[in-house]
């Protein structure tokens, strides 16, 4: 415990502590103040440090960048730290601590050492005299197999990248139905937020509301829009527009009607509301609820589970959320086709170069300036 003072008065008592060198997180020589969290007090003590010559503010991100320039983190780890400050969800969190703990980047660094072996062994071959060319063939065989094994697994993480993205961006359910059927009301329900205007008036909602929502862990976002009728009123038709293009890419259309004799429609998922007026039961598959009474609505959320955990399997780790990795191991990934079946063991070996420094990228080891300024930006201030 020390007590702090500023140029003219205390500022508080509180625990200081100092870390040298290499151990710190960002690999520097770091203190850290633990100060009671009052507005006044931490003000105090930044200006009291702001006072002393040599000292500024720090940027965003900037901790986390010296952590990266002293190799404390790799790319993919700085990546994975950005994408757990935001995360909502249990299952973004685990995905973000995988990639933050860096799982991501020992197996790309695993492949690029295969990779490197591959290509001193592609070396060794341009070297071989004619009288050996049987054992340089045989040799080629078998690395042409390990290098087609590689590719096979590089592209099953890839098929897989879909749903990974999807865990870290989140699921859309798109609410749609004609006017006045309790879209909106729908939405309170389920984010249990007052975020959509209800009235009894038609045509209440013009522009979608999005509102983000967990589902058993699974990340969601919920988006109310314009009730669906012919209309002369351009604003409203704007509104119309707008909810059919949002219907178009969603992962899921709920259908709303106060109809219990409404059609099935072809791929949503049909919700019956105002079953305190009708009292009628919902077709197997689709769901009857009252937004009013609240009737029925645990069974719309736990149909939502069940169909976000079917899509996403949260519970089992994906790794390729990032635009970025998924590019650079498609690429490895082709360059490792390409070795596979080079007719000339200088085509291999370039191939093979090709493949390493893909990998290389996941790690921020090569082509990273371009990046740099983008994956800091999604840090704020102290981080
Ligand atoms: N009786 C009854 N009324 C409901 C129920 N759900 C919503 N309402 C009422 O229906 C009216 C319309 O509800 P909204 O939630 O505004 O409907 P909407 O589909 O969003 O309407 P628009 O945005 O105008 O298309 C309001 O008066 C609600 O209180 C329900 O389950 N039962
Ligand atoms: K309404
Ligand atoms: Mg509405």
């Amino acid at each position: 415990m020390r007590d702090l003072h500023g140029p003219d008065s205390a500022i508080d008592r509180t625990l200081v502590a100092w870390m040298p060198g290499r151990a710190s997180a960002t690999g520097e020589d770091t203190a850290e103040f633990h100060l009671h969290g009052g507005a006044a007090v931490i003000a105090g003590l930044v200006d009291a440090v702001l006072a002393c010559a040599g000292t500024r503010l720090a940027t965003p991100g900037e901790f986390t960048r010296r952590a990266f320039d002293n190799g404390r983190l790799d790319m993919s780890q700085v990546e994975g730290l950005a994408d757990l400050l935001s995360a909502e969800t249990a299952s973004q969190r685990q995905q973000a601590l995988a990639l933050a703990g860096g799982t991501l980047g020992r197996l790309a660094e695993a492949w690029r050492e295969r990779c490197l072996q591959l290509l001193a062994e592609a070396e060794a071959g341009l070297d071989f005299a004619e009288d050996e060319a049987d054992v340089a063939t045989r040799l080629d065989l078998a690395a042409a197999d390990a290098l087609t094994t590689m590719a096979d697994e590089l592209d099953q993480m890839i098929a897989d990248s879909a749903r990974a993205a999807r865990i870290r961006d989140g699921l859309t359910i798109v609410v749609t139905g004609p006017p006045n059927v309790g879209k909106s009301s729908i939405v309170n329900a389920l984010s249990m937020r007052d975020v959509a205007i209800v009235t009894p008036v038609p045509g209440t909602t013009r522009d979608s509301i999005e509102v983000p929502i967990d589902l058993g862990g699974v990340a969601a976002v919920l988006i109310d829009t314009a009730g669906l009728r012919d209309t002369a009123d351009p604003v409203e038709a704007e509104g119309i527009a707008r909810a059919r293009a949002k219907a178009a890419a969603a992962d899921l259309v709920m259908h709303v009607t106060d109809n219990p004799d409404a059609p099935l429609p072809a791929s949503a998922l049909l919700v019956i509301n105002k079953l305190d007026l009708h009292g009628r039961s919902a077709p197997a598959g689709h769901v009857a609820i009252s937004a009013l009474s609240g009737a029925g609505m645990p069974a719309l959320r736990q149909w939502l589970v069940d169909w976000a955990a079917v899509l996403l399997r949260p519970g089992e780790p994906a790794l390729l959320a990032h635009a970025r990795h998924r590019e650079a191991f498609a690429e490895a990934a082709a360059r490792l086709r390409e070795a596979a079946s080079a007719p000339l063991p200088e085509l291999r070996a370039e191939a093979l170069r090709l493949a390493t420094s893909a990998f290389a990228r996941i790690a921020g080891r090569v082509d990273i300036d371009d990046v740099l300024d983008q994956i800091f930006s999604r840090f704020c201030i102290g981080k």
